[in-house]
């Protein structure tokens, strides 16, 4: 639907070749004192796109344009939808990532389940050309997705948030 609304669909009827799907559960312990615990650390997602449902316990937290915080409210019949980085890179930047986070607090661990589509192994991410024009200069160099993936992981392990923007931003 989107990609039909840029007029763009005829690039992606192949998208299904080249996107993964993978299913996760996510367990996060309640914390020890009572204090609100980071229990997801900031970031966007790496991926395509992301359905999220979180159970009754509720703390995701999406940041707005002024850099607060909102809380996602549980609901037991509705499902968060997010953008990734790349579809930022296939929309050349029209569509942005939101930045999200896990904060806890009180005596329940939560439960959350999301579906995340992903590019398939080293597929090459680059926005059409017809998404490219004088208003909109290309924002992204193509990229191999698992190249991307990898080091994002690697600095993830030292604590450090790395973007799109530091990978292959023009
Ligand atoms: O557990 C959640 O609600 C958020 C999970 C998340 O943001 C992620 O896995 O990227
Ligand atoms: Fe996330």
């Amino acid at each position: 639907m989107i990609w039909e609304s840029y007029g763009v669909e005829k690039y992606f009827n192949d998208l299904d070749t080249f996107t993964n799907y993978n299913v996760r559960m996510m367990r996060y312990k309640a914390p020890k004192g009572d204090e609100k615990m980071d229990a997801l650390n900031v970031h966007t997602d790496k991926n395509m796109v992301t359905l999220l449902y979180q159970d009754q316990v509720g703390g995701l937290e999406l940041q707005s344009k002024d850099g607060s915080w909102i809380p996602v409210l549980p609901s037991g019949n509705s499902f968060v939808v997010m953008i990734g980085d790349v579809f930022m890179a296939l929309s050349n930047g029209r569509l942005h990532p939101v930045t999200h986070r896990v904060m806890l607090k009180g005596r329940e661990d939560r439960y959350s389940y999301g579906l995340f589509s992903v590019p398939t192994h080293h597929v090459i991410v680059d926005a059409p050309e017809a998404l490219v024009d004088e208003d909109h200069p290309k924002v992204f160099k193509p990229f191999d997705y698992t190249e991307f993936f990898n080091k994002y992981f690697l600095n993830l392990r030292n604590q450090k948030e790395y973007g799109l923007k530091e990978f292959a931003g023009i």
